[in-house]
């Protein structure tokens, strides 16, 4: 079996293309490609897989459909895009009902509806396995302003668009009592946000519009995760405070390490984390704040030279945060 997820990827990355309109190939949110003098076409993919994504009592099929359309739209976000098609791919074991189908696609509709995005294409199969849903979003974003991982430098300000947490906690929940149970208030607002998050387009958006350099990634393994990839894509190392990071009123009443272990690790949160100059930070913190959204200051980007990433807590010894997030194949 694989040993890790993020090795195997860097093992079949091409080291050539043969395209020269290709902008970003493997190694960002979404791929670009050149089509004219003004935009660079997005696209990506995301899978669910019933019994790693989801399961009947995590996800009803409507919010799979809704969240599997969701996680690629943030993807777009990521690269500061608009989404504006896409095409689904589904494999179907005989358990599922043609209602439950339907009910998938009603869900992918009620997002897509949003961002008046269409659908193209796909494909239909059956399998003797779970039910895999494959999403496919293609988008376009104004040329030179992509917002790629590679693009921190020391001394820049970390953020996050909006507190992570709520999600993990959400899915543990689901996982005890699952979607029929009655919850708690905090309780509703956690599974929630796991089962149905709304991708940050509008913050994308800004942060593209802005014109800045900026380093962006979407938040689904988690922000311990996504920092490392950025860490990585710039060749720095990036410190964030745990007194900064912002902590949902709801997760407020859970033991502490436990919020700071949901917030760092545990993923599906889909806000962004990014990294902009000192300087451009604040502009973007007025702007965010114009259009009444939050953009939170967690931490600052070191020096360049070494790929890590610290937590420093008060009279703490800085803690290195490992890319210890969601890792498909790795034993948990
Ligand atoms: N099987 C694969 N073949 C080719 N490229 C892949 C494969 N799996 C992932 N990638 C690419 O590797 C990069 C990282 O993927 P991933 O961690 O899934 O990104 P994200 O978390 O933004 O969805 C992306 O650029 C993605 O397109
Ligand atoms: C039943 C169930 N178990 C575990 C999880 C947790 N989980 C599954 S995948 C994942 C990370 C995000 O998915 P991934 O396929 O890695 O998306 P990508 O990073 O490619 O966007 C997490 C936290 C879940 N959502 N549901
Ligand atoms: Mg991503
Ligand atoms: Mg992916
Ligand atoms: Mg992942």
């Amino acid at each position: 079996m694989i040993k890790d997820e993020f090795e195997w990827i860097n093992s079949i990355t091409p080291r050539h293309f043969f395209q020269k309109e290709v902008v970003q190939g493997i190694g960002d949110d979404a791929a670009l490609w050149s089509v004219n003098e003004e935009m660079d076409q997005i696209v990506c993919v995301d899978t669910m897989v019933e019994g790693v994504h989801f399961t009947k009592n995590t996800l009803s099929p409507y919010q799979a459909g809704f969240k599997a359309l969701a996680v690629n739209v943030s993807d777009i976000a990521a690269m500061g895009g608009i989404p504006q098609f896409y095409l689904v791919s589904i494999a179907i074991p005989p358990e599922w009902s043609e209602d439950e189908l339907q009910e998938i696609y009603r869900g992918m509709g009620k997002l897509a509806e949003k961002y008046k995005m269409d659908l193209l294409g796909g494909d239909t199969v059956s399998t003797k396995g779970l039910l895999v849903l494959t999403v496919t979003v293609i988008g376009k974003v104004e040329k030179g302003r992509s917002l790629l991982r590679s693009n921190a430098r020391p001394g820049d300000s970390v953020f996050l668009t909006g507190t992570t947490g709520e999600s993990a906690a959400g899915l543990n929940i689901l996982l005890e009592k699952t979607r029929h149970a009655e919850l708690t208030a905090n309780e509703e607002k956690w599974k929630s946000q796991h089962q149905m998050p709304i991708p940050h387009i509008q913050q994308g958006r800004i942060l593209a519009g802005s014109g800045f350099r900026i380093s962006l990634n979407d938040v689904s393994d988690g922000v311990a995760s996504e920092l490392n990839e950025i860490a990585e894509a710039s060749n720095v190392s990036i410190h964030i405070e745990r007194n900064s990071m912002p902590v949902s009123e709801s997760l407020r009443d859970l033991p502490e390490d436990d919020v700071l272990h949901h917030q760092l690790f545990g993923g599906e949160d889909y806000v962004l984390v990014g990294t902009a100059s000192e300087e451009d930070f604040k502009v973007l913190a007025d702007t965010f704040k114009q259009h009444e959204l939050p953009l939170y200051e967690i931490g600052k980007v070191g020096e360049a030279g070494k790929a890590e990433v610290f937590l420093h807590k008060q009279d703490e010894k800085p803690e290195l945060l490992t890319k210890k997030g969601y890792n498909h194949f790795r034993e948990r």
